[in-house]
């Protein structure tokens, strides 16, 4: 594949007729403090959003996956322009966003609807659903005279009885209300549609029902998806290509079945790790993730996985094999969150390596640390190895951005991940 595909480079992707959606570079940071006071002091933002860059096919459902708090919400809402990017481009149809005004601007907006995950509280309650379903065509000032027509033919397709009609939201049960959603998104005759965690909320076996009737109406009115959801087994039933984020960036991004069949980043591997496993011993999920995601205000250099990543990769200037490496890394951790009592140098040296320090000037490292730990000086010697061993890693010192060889299929696979340094490097567009 070429390099600028998966990212989006520009006119290329905006130009081509498959691509319904090219978003570019997109950026959105939050000031910490909100009203008056927002600005007055020098606060670092929240970097909700950051550098994220991929496009969405004409007909497809691309699943956005990630953790609670990775900015999947933020990236919908900046993608339909609800919030203003703090840097970025996207382009729907081959126009961008920023440049629409007036009667462009509307009919982009129509083209282009959202559902949220909460059915309940998206619908308004003293509102009937034949109306309900119809305000969208109102504010657009489409099919005037057939508006009720259309609206019970649209209340019939997305599965619910047209007699309906004059029903109040509560008087439906909460698939019914996605459904209601689906109807009044559907009647402005949109081409894409963002669900929000759209089944979230429903029970279980409802989710199904739900994700079908919206495959089948994907497939009557030629719709395009961008599917956000954090549970993986419902990403994996709609979604023809998956997109991961993870702290605000776009780590992974591949067709469906070769993302979870052959994930090529270390947090996509640890999500689908932690799905739990259908075994009446296991108990709840298991997750092989450490430590917690890191603050979105001062976000890791690098790679922002880095700081949990099970993979790091030894700086360039030591040789250590993947044991000594291992054990470096784990005694490292210890260090910082001092999960050991100090003790002198030998009991160390007996718990953390009990084959031997490295040779070289890595071990020269961890030896000073030993000696500084026995001194009982925790700070520094975790100091000494973060910046000996974890800044200096590739992973921390430059972004990562490869395409890389798909195992399965021919579609495009993208995985920010520096273990794919052998790539072709795809080019992401600057840093802020
Ligand atoms: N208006 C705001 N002001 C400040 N910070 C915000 C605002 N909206 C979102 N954030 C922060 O931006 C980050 C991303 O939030 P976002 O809601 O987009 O994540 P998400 O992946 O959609 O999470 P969830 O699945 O829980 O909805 C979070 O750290 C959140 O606290």
């Amino acid at each position: 594949m070429s390099d600028g595909d998966v990212l989006g480079n520009g006119a290329a992707a905006v130009e081509d007729e498959d691509t319904i959606l090219s978003v570019q570079g997109l950026t959105k940071h939050f000031s910490q403090s909100d009203g008056m006071l927002s600005g007055l002091w020098d606060e670092p933002p929240v970097r909700a959003v950051e550098d994220v860059s991929f496009d969405v096919k004409r007909g497809e459902t691309l699943g956005l996956v990630g953790e609670s708090g990775c900015g999947k919400s933020t990236l919908a809402r900046t993608i339909l322009r609800l919030v203003d990017p703090t840097d970025g481009a996207v382009y729907f149809n081959g126009d961008n966003l920023a440049e629409l005004s007036g009667s462009d601007l509307r009919e982009c907006r129509r083209d282009m609807q959202m559902i949220f995950q909460d059915p309940q509280s998206s619908l308004d309650p003293r509102m009937k659903v034949g109306p309900i379903v119809e305000e969208p065509m109102k504010a657009h000032g489409l099919y005037e005279g057939e508006r009720e027509e259309r609206a019970r033919e649209l209340l019939e397709k997305v599965g619910l009885d047209p007699h309906h009609y004059n029903r109040y939201p509560h008087q439906f049960s909460g698939g019914q209300r996605q459904r209601i959603n689906l109807a009044r998104a559907l009647s402005v005759n949109p081409d894409f549609i963002v669900c929000d965690e759209p089944v979230s909320a429903l029970d279980v076996s409802i989710q199904a029902q739900v994700l079908n009737t919206m495959q089948e109406l994907q497939d009557e009115f030629g719709l395009t998806y961008l599917f956000i959801a954090h549970d993986l087994s419902v990403i994996r039933h709609i979604s023809d290509r998956v997109a991961v984020m993870y702290l605000g960036q776009m780590v992974e991004l591949a067709e469906t079945e070769e993302l979870f069949e052959h994930p090529k980043h270390p947090y996509t591997e640890a999500l689908l790790d932690s799905i739990p496993v259908p075994d009446p011993r296991a108990t709840g999920t298991r997750s092989v993730l450490e430590g917690d995601v890191p603050s979105p205000i001062e976000p890791p250099s690098g790679c922002r996985f880095r700081t949990r990543c099970p993979k790091l990769i030894q700086p360039d200037e030591f040789s250590m094999s993947d044991d000594e490496w291992a054990a470096v890394r784990e005694f490292a951790r210890a260090v910082k969150r001092r999960t050991f009592e100090a003790a002198d140098g030998q009991s160390v040296r007996a718990q953390f390596f009990p084959d031997g320090t490295p040779s070289g000037s890595a071990g020269s490292t961890v030896e000073t640390a030993i000696e500084e730990i026995a001194d009982d000086e925790w700070d520094a010697a975790s100091e000494r190895l973060v910046s000996t061993f974890a800044d200096a890693s590739i992973c921390a010192t430059e972004k990562p951005s490869y395409a890389v060889e798909p195992t399965v299929g021919d579609g495009e696979h993208f995985a920010a991940c520096h273990l794919h340094r052998e790539d072709i490097e795809a080019p992401a567009p600057a840093d802020d």
